[in-house]
Parts: C-alpha cells; sequence; structure tokens
C-alpha cells in the first residue's frame, strides 16, 4: 500500500483522499481481487457489499472495463500512470457512463469489506479528485450506455448493450462490441491495439499495425521488415487536453514521436511556439540521435492528439542507423535548420548541420552538450567561431549571446536557466580562444567578458579560472592596440615600423598609422599618414585636399598604377590600400576624367632601394636561415580573418588584410628578387654563381619547412626572363640542375598542385604553407558554393572553409625552431633579406635579359 499512497500523494490528491484510499488496503494491492478482463471470470455477488444496502446493479462492461484500466494503473504500471497524468494536464481521466450507483458497486467490489458508505465516500473522492469523469444524465450516450470510453477516446464508443448479469457476460459484451468497432472505423480498432503493451499484442494485432504503418509518411523510407519490428513496439498516446507537455526543452531525450491526429506545439525557451506539427509528422528525433538534451519544448495544441510513441531503446535499436538522411526543422513554416547525417564514423554527431539562420545557430551550439567540463572538441563550434564574420558581426553575436545568457526559462527552472548561462560563458571562453586579438577591438564583447567574470566570481562557477584568463587576454590585446604604431612603405619592400623596439616584424594593427605617398597625374606627391584601415575615400579625400585639387570628391577616382602602367581603380570603400599595392606600385588621385592620363613613374621601372650584398660572400644555408625566420615572422602575424577578408571582399567588411597583403607582397619579392638579381648579373660566371647560390637557398628553405619562400625562389627561377637565359643555364652544374629539377617538380600546379600536397603531408609542422594555393583553395570554394541559401547561412560552405583556414593553425602549432648556422655576416645578412632589391616590370626584366644573352637569329 505504502507505494500506492506515495504515487497518489505524488499525484498531488489530498491528504484526505489518500487516507480514503487506504481503506481499499490489501484489496487493491492485489490483483487477483480484480483480473483484467482476459484474465479470467469473476462474479460479483451481493454479499461483497454493504449487506444492509443490496448491490442489485450488475456491473455494466464500461464499468468492468474502467474498474481493470484503473486498478492496472495503479498497481502495475505506476510509471504510466504518472506519465499520464502528467499528459492529460496533471489529471487522469477515466469517463465513464456508468450510473453513479454502478460505480460505487464497481468500489465496492474492488474491496471486500468496505462498505457501500465507504464506497461511495471513495467514488466521491475519486470525482473530486478528477481522477475520474462522470457522465452524466444529460449526456447525449445516456441511453446508450458507452461501452469503452477511455480517456475521452470518442472514436471508441460501442452502442448500447443490456447490463451484463456477470464478468463473463461483460467479456462477452466487451468482445462483440470491439469487433463492431472495428467494422466501424480502423482508427478505433488500431488504438485498441496499440494501446494494449507490446506483449499482449496478438500476430493479428501485429498485422494490423504493419499494415498502417505501411501508409505512414515519415516511415516511408523503411524497409518492410522495419516496419514489423515497429509494429511490436510502437505505442499509443492518447493527449485529451491541449496544452499538455509532451516532453521540455533541456531534457533528456527518451523517445521519438509520431502525430497520428491533432496538432502539437513546437515551443524554444525566448521564442515561443516556432512550430506547429501535423498529423503525419515527427519529432524528438534529434535528441536521440545526437545524444544532446531536447532542442525545444513540445506542448500539445489540440484537444484529442494521438501520438505513436517509439522508445529511445527500440528507436536505436530498429531506427537510428537508417534514419532520413536529411532532417528540416521550421520555425514559422520557414526552414530555419537543416541538418545531414554525417558519413564521417569519428563525428561524435550524427547529424552536421548544413544550413542554419545564425541565430538559430548560437543556439544549436548551446543546446549541445557545451560546458567545461567537455574537452571534447566541438568541430562544428569551431567552423562557427572561425567563419562567423562571414554571416554575422562580432556585435551581433555578443547580443545573441546576451540574449541567451539573460533569458528567463519560461518554465522558472532554475537550474536549466543556469545551465544555459554557463553555456554562454563557456561559448565566450571558446570564442577568445579561437579567435584572440581581433576580439579586444570589439567593445560590446569585452564589456560582455568582464560581466561574465564577475558573474562566474560570484557564483563560485567553476568556469571562473578560465574567464580570468581570457579577460587578462583581452586586456593585454586592449594594451597592444592602444600602442599605435607607425610604419612607413617604401617603394617596393614591405612596410617599415619606426620606432620599433622590437627586433622582429610586429602585428600590424588597422588603427596603426602609415606613412605613404599619393601621386597626381603630373607626378607631383603628398605624403598622408593614415590609419591603416583607412578607406579609399578617406584617402582620396585627404590627398586632394594636400594636392589642392579641388574636384568635389564623387567626382576624384583613387587608381593604382602599376610598374607595367596598368591602372586599377579603387573602389570608395576599399581599405588597406598602401599595404595591398603591387611590389612597385604608386597610388594616384585624379579627376574621374584624367584616369588615361596616369602614367608609370619613372623609379617603378628601376630597381627597388635595396641593401647591396655580393652573394658569392653569402652561404646558402645562413640565407636561407634569415630569410625563412622573416618569412615565419610575417606568417605568423596574419589572422585567420584576413584570408576570409581576403576572399569575400575587404570592403565588404570594411577590415584590413594588411598582415597577409604584406606576407604575399613578400611573395613577389623573393620571386623577383630572384629575377632581378640575375637579370642584373652582367659577368657570365658571376650569374651561375648566383643561379647556384638561389638552387641551394631554394633547397634550404624546404629543410626549413618553409614552403611558400621555396616557391617564390623556383617560381623566380622560372620565369622566361631566367629560364631564357641558355647559356648561364648549361654552364650549372649537374648537380645544381639535378636539384633544380627536383625543386620544380614540387612547384609543378597539375592536377590541383598534387606534389606539393603530396610534400606537405609528408612534413610536420610547423611549415610556412604556399600561401597563394591557400587562397586560391578558399576563392575556390567561396565561388563553387553560395554562402546564403534560401535564405539561411551555407554552413557546409562554412565548414569547408574553415578546413582550410585550419590549415593555417595547424601550420602554426608552434613556433618554427631552426638551429642558427655558424654566423659569418650574420647582421648583414639579417638586414639584406628584409630589404631586397626588386623590378616587378616584366618588360624591363625581359630587355635586361636580352641584353645579357641576346635572341639568337
Ligand atoms: N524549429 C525547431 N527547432 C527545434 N526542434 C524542432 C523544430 N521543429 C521541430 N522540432 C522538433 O522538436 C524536437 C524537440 O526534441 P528533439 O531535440 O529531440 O527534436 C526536435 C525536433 O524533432
Amino acid at each position: 500500500m505504502e507505494d500506492v499512497t506515495g504515487m497518489l500523494a505524488e499525484w498531488g490528491l489530498s491528504a484526505a483522499t489518500i487516507e480514503i484510499f487506504r481503506g481499499l488496503g490489501n484489496v487493491i494491492k492485489s490483483p487477483s481481487h480484480s483480473p483484467p478482463l482476459h484474465q479470467g471470470k469473476r462474479t460479483l455477488s451481493p454479499d461483497q457489499s454493504n449487506p444492509a444496502e443490496p448491490l442489485t446493479d450488475a456491473p455494466s462492461v464500461e464499468m468492468t472495463r474502467a474498474a481493470w484500466v484503473l486498478r492496472t494503473l495503479l498497481l502495475n504500471e505506476p510509471d504510466q500512470i504518472l506519465r499520464e497524468r502528467k499528459t492529460a494536464g496533471g489529471r487522469l481521466v477515466v469517463p465513464c457512463c456508468a450510473s453513479g450507483s454502478e460505480m460505487v458497486t464497481w468500489v465496492a467490489g474492488l474491496a471486500p469489506g468496505v462498505d457501500r458508505h465507504q464506497a461511495t465516500t471513495m467514488w466521491q473522492a475519486l470525482l473530486e479528485e478528477g481522477l475520474i469523469y462522470h457522465v452524466t444524465g444529460e449526456h447525449p450516450f445516456k441511453d446508450k450506455c458507452v461501452l469503452y470510453q477511455f480517456r475521452q477516446d470518442r472514436d471508441a464508443t460501442a452502442t448500447l448493450r443490456p447490463p451484463a448479469q456477470d464478468i463473463a457476460e461483460a467479456e462477452e459484451h466487451l468482445h462483440e462490441a470491439l469487433s463492431e468497432l472495428s467494422d466501424r472505423g480502423p482508427d478505433a480498432w488500431l488504438r485498441m491495439i496499440l494501446r494494449k503493451p507490446s506483449n499482449d499484442r496478438t500476430p493479428e494485432d501485429l498485422e494490423t499495425i504493419y499494415e498502417e504503418l505501411m501508409h505512414m509518411k515519415p516511415l516511408s523510407h523503411l524497409s518492410n521488415s522495419m516496419k514489423r519490428e515497429l509494429a511490436s513496439v510502437i505505442m499509443f498516446e492518447a493527449h485529451p487536453k491541449s496544452g499538455t507537455v509532451v516532453f521540455e526543452q533541456g531534457e533528456e531525450g527518451r523517445s521519438w514521436y509520431l502525430v497520428l491526429c491533432g496538432a502539437v506545439d513546437v515551443v524554444i525557451h525566448g521564442k515561443g511556439v516556432v512550430a506547429t506539427l501535423h498529423s503525419g509528422e515527427d519529432f524528438g528525433k534529434l535528441a536521440l540521435i545526437n545524444d544532446v538534451p531536447r532542442a525545444a519544448s513540445i506542448i500539445v495544441r489540440e484537444d484529442n492528439t494521438h501520438l505513436l510513441r517509439v522508445d529511445k531503446e527500440d528507436f536505436n535499436r530498429i531506427l537510428r542507423d537508417v534514419e532520413a538522411n536529411t532532417v528540416r526543422l521550421k520555425e514559422h513554416g520557414k526552414d530555419v535548420l537543416v541538418l545531414e547525417k554525417s558519413s564521417s564514423n569519428n563525428s561524435p554527431h550524427k547529424y552536421v548541420v548544413m544550413a542554419c539562420t545564425a541565430s538559430r545557430m548560437v543556439e544549436h551550439l548551446l543546446d549541445s552538450r557545451l560546458d567545461a567540463s567537455t574537452s571534447t572538441y566541438d568541430p562544428a563550434l569551431d567552423d562557427f567561431l572561425l567563419t562567423h564574420v562571414v554571416f554575422i558581426s562580432p556585435r551581433a553575436l555578443v547580443q545573441e549571446l546576451r540574449k541567451h545568457y539573460s533569458m528567463d526559462s519560461p518554465h522558472h527552472d532554475r537550474e536549466l536557466s543556469e545551465t544555459y548561462r554557463r553555456r554562454v560563458v563557456f561559448f565566450m571562453y571558446r570564442w577568445v580562444t579561437t579567435v584572440r586579438h581581433p576580439l579586444s577591438h570589439e567593445p560590446s564583447a569585452v564589456a560582455f567578458i568582464e560581466e561574465l567574470v564577475s558573474d562566474c566570481e560570484r557564483e563560485g562557477w567553476e568556469e571562473s579560472a578560465l574567464m580570468h584568463r581570457i579577460s587578462a587576454q583581452v586586456s593585454r590585446h586592449q594594451e597592444a592596440a592602444h600602442n599605435v604604431s607607425k610604419w612607413k612603405l617604401p617603394p617596393g619592400g614591405q612596410p617599415i615600423c619606426l620606432f620599433s623596439s622590437s627586433d622582429s616584424h610586429a602585428l600590424i594593427k588597422p588603427n596603426d598609422d602609415i606613412i605613404f605617398r599619393v601621386y597626381c597625374a603630373d607626378h607631383t606627391y603628398c605624403t598622408l599618414r593614415l590609419s591603416v584601415a583607412a578607406t579609399a575615400e578617406q584617402i582620396k579625400v585627404c590627398a586632394a585636399d594636400k594636392l589642392g585639387i579641388r574636384t568635389r570628391a564623387e567626382d576624384l577616382i583613387l587608381v593604382e598604377v602599376k610598374s607595367t602602367g596598368e591602372r586599377v581603380t579603387l573602389r570608395d570603400s576599399e581599405v588597406s590600400i598602401p599595404t595591398a599595392l603591387t611590389l612597385n606600385g604608386k597610388i594616384f588621385v585624379a579627376p574621374k576624367e584624367h584616369l588615361d592620363a596616369l602614367t608609370v613613374i619613372p623609379e617603378q621601372e628601376a630597381p627597388t632601394e635595396g641593401l647591396e650584398l655580393d652573394l658569392e660572400d653569402v652561404s646558402a644555408r645562413e640565407m636561407a636561415y634569415h630569410m625563412t625566420m622573416f618569412d615565419w615572422e610575417l606568417f605568423w602575424n596574419i589572422h585567420e580573418y584576413e584570408l576570409l577578408y581576403n576572399t569575400f571582399g575587404r570592403h565588404r567588411f570594411n577590415q584590413s588584410t594588411a598582415n597577409l597583403d604584406v606576407f604575399l607582397r613578400r611573395f613577389n619579392e623573393l620571386q623577383y628578387w630572384v629575377v632581378t638579381e640575375i637579370c642584373m648579373t652582367s659577368s657570365l660566371s658571376k650569374r651561375v654563381h648566383v643561379l647556384r647560390k638561389i638552387i641551394k637557398l631554394a633547397a634550404y628553405c624546404k629543410e626549413f619547412h618553409n614552403i611558400n619562400g621555396m616557391f617564390a625562389l623556383v617560381l623566380g627561377l622560372s620565369n622566361v626572363a631566367v629560364s631564357r637565359l641558355s647559356s648561364t643555364w648549361d654552364k650549372l652544374p649537374g648537380k645544381s640542375r639535378k636539384l633544380y629539377t627536383q625543386l620544380e617538380a614540387t612547384i609543378d600546379p597539375s592536377r590541383n598542385h598534387r606534389a606539393y600536397r603530396a610534400v606537405v603531408s609528408s612534413m610536420s609542422a610547423p611549415l610556412i604553407p604556399f600561401m597563394p594555393l591557400l587562397l586560391k583553395d578558399m576563392t575556390f570554394i567561396h565561388e563553387g558554393n553560395k554562402t546564403m541559401v534560401d535564405g539561411l547561412v551555407n554552413f557546409e560552405k562554412m565548414h569547408m572553409l574553415a578546413q582550410t583556414l585550419r590549415t593555417l593553425r595547424y601550420c602554426r602549432n608552434r613556433r618554427l625552431v631552426i638551429d642558427p648556422p655558424t654566423p659569418k655576416n650574420e647582421a648583414e645578412v639579417r638586414a639584406y633579406v628584409r630589404c631586397l632589391r626588386t623590378i616587378d616590370n616584366q618588360r624591363t626584366l625581359n630587355s635586361l635579359s636580352n641584353k645579357l644573352e641576346p635572341r639568337r637569329s
């Protein structure tokens, strides 16, 4: 009895009612006193009731059935009864149109020794507590005794039968009625069967269910044998009242559901109802498949909604591996999240996001188990953080996170709210550690981090230590950002940091200043000092002002004139102009109509200023060492976002790509330095010597994992102005020629640079990759895939971009350390490799080459 009274208390029944039920004592504890209809025949004899008031009313089938149901629920299936009670909005309803006295007889019949008075009290208690819904005299079925009406299941009714004289007769009536039901409507019949526990289902029952499953849309992709398996486990769940909670967001997933009839709402914290699912639709799969908490609450929308339920264990056994390839989640009729089955076995999640709105993705990531205790790396979160600037600004992302952080659970579940808040904290931690310094430029992010630090401390959350760490990191970055560096752009070469205390090439920050020249059509110029991230429009206006050009800003253009004479008009919104110039390119400002009058300045065709060094005196190894160290500094400063800005167009983001520009400029500088050095060496023997040295230099670069440098040098050697110097090549020793052939094979672009990719994959990090190819891969992904698909962010594309960006991370997983060569002229070589002399005008180079070794007629 203890467990029954405990259960009654759990239902919220009053103490008085529980006391009344104690009166049933051992009687309701023992199933044998009230066997299910199928299990035996029993006659209720009048002497089982109050002798003072003989029970003349024999129990009707309805009553007997109700008795069986209630007893089964009370005694055998406490779990089910709790669930029933929950789903029926807190009420277990056993509607029944037997007369009051019949019901009293029934209650008394349950408990020999309970007198009619006590039975009446119990019956009243059942009614008052709302456990039993009693159809009264006014009910339309009054004159047609409703034989079987359980949980307001209107379809499951059969016509009047005279009151049964005993249980045997009642059972007979019931069978008749059931077959009548089956003739009347398959639905009612089916529901009858689906309510049976699975081991009570007969082969005919299973066949009936199977046939029904054959017609269900969400199961259409399943094989027939799976449907047969499902037939034995699928359960029926009726929800008579709208508002009933089937399950709540954040709960563990226990079952998968199909809507048979009626409708349910999909409700998300902070958003309310995002979708309504009707007959033929399914829900509850995500949590089971990905082993994550429920992404939404499901609330019954229409009275008498009927669901089919497959519990987790059965779902995993029968369905998990054959689930549909694509899952589409809708909000307000529009797709918001498209998931696809992952083919990768090592993915912890079975489904990956293919397309999603940005804000829904944040929710999806927070819904996954995201917390400090999960050390496992979440690729979806990493993809999101590496690429989010493409589809959501850092500011908007902070707002999204704030929304989740400050949101009170609609169900006032403190624990759930706290879980979400801590997930936001962890998200922020991952964001800072993935993205590093750019986040310190976003004031809303910095303020939010500070808030989280103090909240973590106040609440005593374990994330507190992590937050302190990232807050210190952000402060350091902020401090560095406040120290504005000054750069000077020499013609050709790399921007030079003025007054730099550091020996290495510093990071170029967007708010740093850069000093550069802007020319007029008549080659007069002004010198400007503007921030690195200044737009073309700002440069245009400042230059026009300094140069005294009176034309209105909208009629002026800013143009890059390359050393070849090519003119490129720069968009007003373009940023990073000085750092993105070609090697010997110059910036011009002019009225639009003067574009054709802009010509190359003579110094553009001459070699850039470089330091002098006799290559014969330098060891190739020492030079390769300093070259690689310098390239590494430049490579180290590139942020992943710069690759994205470069691929999608800097002007779209208004963000500088200066560090990437400088690295790419270095690639061209190395390449043209090779051509310039060879073409400017007039002595044949000396030229052969330079050629040998550069081949050795390229080989050392490869050995030092500077693949980018090696590529640039070998490309320089294959430039037509060099490759045509046959007298020089003919004198090259066989060993150097062989080495060159090997290096040349590495840069062979055929089959999408297969040779290079093979070399890199055989190398361990740290290494400097061939950056132009990385950018080409990014552009290829960008151009071959839409960023938005039907209004959703294409996360498949973001994943591909992130994979390429992760290459950078892999290459720089630790600092490059090379044993320094025995220094011969260290300072000199070090300075030389940082400021190389170049001519980047191919025409000039060709004519120099022709002078060295004139064309044979
Ligand atoms: N827009 C939606 N967002 C989240 N869940 C949804 C949405 N639309 C339908 N659902 C279903 O709601 C279910 C809630 O539990 P699950 O996360 O297991 O699986 C979810 C989906 O099957």
